[in-house]
């Protein structure tokens, strides 16, 4: 059955550092898909129920959040970015982007950003363990989840390229004029 809505919705997760940011801007970009950024969101709508100091980062509202994204979520065609997919609705939910880095980048680009030492220690640990993509394939059907390298900048033009191909199919195959 096909969705109900005429352009599709794709979330882009994994651990925080991976690109999921870098990449909703480029895809955005290119395919003129609104980028949903959950952190922004988060803050500016207050779908949290506070800041917690030792990890700094919100405590996030779910019920709250999907409320506040629901209305625009459900017209389709945005992407949605956020280092946590299994909230969302499957009914909303058309791909799933997981990208993936090794332990070094990952350690260096959290280094960068600057994360407490527990935050960064329990996020490698969380890639390792490849929590991400488990969550995605528990969370949604297996045909729809990816997981993609992100470690190079080649690799995101490719990733995006590559998404693009699929939007262009999936336009296809619902009769949506390109
Ligand atoms: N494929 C890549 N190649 C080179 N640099 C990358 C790549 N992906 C991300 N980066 C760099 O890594 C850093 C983190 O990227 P970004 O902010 O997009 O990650 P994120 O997953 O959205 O993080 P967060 O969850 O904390 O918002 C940025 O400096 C970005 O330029």
């Amino acid at each position: 059955m096909a969705p109900p809505r005429s352009l599709p919705n794709i979330i882009i997760t994994g651990t925080p550092g991976t690109g999921k940011t870098s990449h909703a801007e480029l895809l955005a970009e290119r395919t003129g898909l609104k980028h949903i950024s959950i952190n922004q969101i988060v803050k500016d709508k207050e779908c949290h129920e506070g800041y917690d100091e030792e990890y700094q980062s919100w405590i996030v509202d779910e019920d709250k959040l999907l409320d506040a994204i629901e209305d625009e979520v459900t017209k389709g065609g945005c992407i949605i970015d956020w280092h946590a997919c299994d909230l969302f609705p499957k009914s909303w939910i058309d791909l799933v982007v997981v990208l993936r880095v090794d332990t070094a980048t990952l350690y260096d680009r959290l280094t960068e950003r600057k994360y407490p030492e527990k935050k960064l220690q329990e996020n490698i640990d969380a890639e390792i363990m490849d929590v991400l993509i488990q969550e995605a394939r528990e969370a949604y059907d297996e045909e729809i989840v990816v997981e993609l390298e992100s470690v190079t900048t080649d690799q995101m033009e490719s990733n995006v390229e590559r998404i693009e191909q699929w939007l262009k199919q999936w336009k296809e195959d619902n009769g949506v004029a390109t």
